[in-house]
């Protein structure tokens, strides 16, 4: 039994962490031959998680096919390079825990109907929650979803990567996890841009409610349980995401928020704010789904530059008045 972790970022050192924790034999997949060496050499990887020593049980490679012994994956790389190195493996038979927050830009799929397409003899699992990779990797407490259509699979996985401070809660729907996870990233650019703005406590809150109306409305629209919206996967991480420039999607909202462009915020960043991306393919989505996302529309017109903060809030807070519920 080996656990195999596709993506050498932030998320998959930490999730390669847990799994070591509890004796799994890990082996890690980066893109980057610098971070196999250091994670190799020294148990460390500065260029995505700096100041956090690693378990000596954990290995890297740069050779997907290393993986291929593996009895399941945890999937770890950007939600836009998740086909990708999906086509460098052969996940048949295996189990694949997705653990990215994004909606592939084009074709509109979740990470999962991205997996069901391009594996379509593996297991699939979606783990995802407020989890900021640091604090994960440090060992602080934290408490995530795992969502998968097989109860008997799900509860072996759940179990498999719980610890005594990562506790997994199980859950049959998988598309509501990865909703609330993709749409939250969005969600956090725009509560970045009030701090930025110096627009206070009070306008965030209201945004963080009614960008998890949005939230609720376009899963509901997908086939997402609300109950699967309401946890950890939805709002408990739109929370966490919305509260602190830990964030890197909150942290772009901020800099837009100060009036700094997204070009130059997105400029030459080696690490993934999967808002900026999911943002537009979202707002595709829910017009496709006659789902109305003011916020999510507000997020995109910010990223393309085709308004300003301050007239992006005017149009927000001029909308017609309507009942709460709506
Ligand atoms: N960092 C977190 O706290 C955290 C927590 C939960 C979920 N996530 C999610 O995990 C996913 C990965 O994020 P991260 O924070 O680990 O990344 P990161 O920002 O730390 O690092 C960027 C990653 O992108 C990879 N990458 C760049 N170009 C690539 C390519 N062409 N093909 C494949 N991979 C490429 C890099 O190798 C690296 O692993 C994202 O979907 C993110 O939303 C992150
Ligand atoms: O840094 P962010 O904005 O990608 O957020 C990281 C995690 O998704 C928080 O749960």
């Amino acid at each position: 039994m080996k656990i195999g972790v596709i993506g050498g970022g932030a998320w998959g050192t930490a999730l390669a962490q847990v799994a070591a924790a509890g004796g799994e034999d890990v082996l890690l997949w980066a893109l980057e031959p610098d971070v196999v060496g250091s994670i190799n050499g020294s148990h460390t990887n500065p260029l995505y998680l700096p100041d956090v020593p690693l378990s000596p049980g954990i290995r890297a490679t740069g050779l997907l096919a290393d993986l291929s012994d593996s009895d399941a994956l945890l999937v770890v790389s950007p939600a836009q390079h998740v086909r990708a190195v999906l086509g460098g493996i052969d996940a048949d038979g295996r189990a694949l825990i997705l653990c990215a927050k994004g909606i592939e830009s084009g074709t509109q799929k979740l990470v999962s109907e991205i997996a069901e397409e391009m594996c379509p003899e593996a297991s699939i699992a979606v783990l995802s929650g407020p989890t900021f990779a640091a604090e994960v990797a440090k060992g602080l407490p934290t408490a995530v979803t795992l969502a998968c259509a097989d109860a008997a699979l799900g509860e072996r996985i759940a179990a498999r990567l719980a610890r005594p401070r990562f506790r997994t809660y199980g859950s049959a729907d998988v598309i509501g996890a990865e909703i609330g996870g993709a749409v939250k990233n969005v969600l956090a650019i725009a509560c970045g841009v009030v701090d930025g703005r110096g627009l206070g406590f009070n306008a965030r809150s209201a945004l963080i409610a009614r960008g998890f109306a949005e939230m609720t409305r376009f899963g509901v629209a997908r086939g997402a349980r609300p109950e699967t919206l309401a946890g950890l996967s939805g709002l408990g991480d739109l929370v966490l995401t919305c509260s602190s420039t830990q964030s890197r999607n909150f942290s772009l909202g901020k800099g837009l928020g100060e009036g700094r462009s997204a070009g130059d915020l997105l400029a030459d960043r080696r690490t993934v704010a999967e808002g900026a991306f999911t943002a537009p393919v979202l707002q595709q989505a829910a017009r496709a789904a006659g789902v109305e996302m003011p916020v999510v529309d507000a997020v995109c017109a910010l990223l393309t530059g085709a308004m300003t903060v301050d007239a992006v809030v005017e149009d927000l807070l001029s909308r017609p008045l309507r009942p709460e519920a709506h």
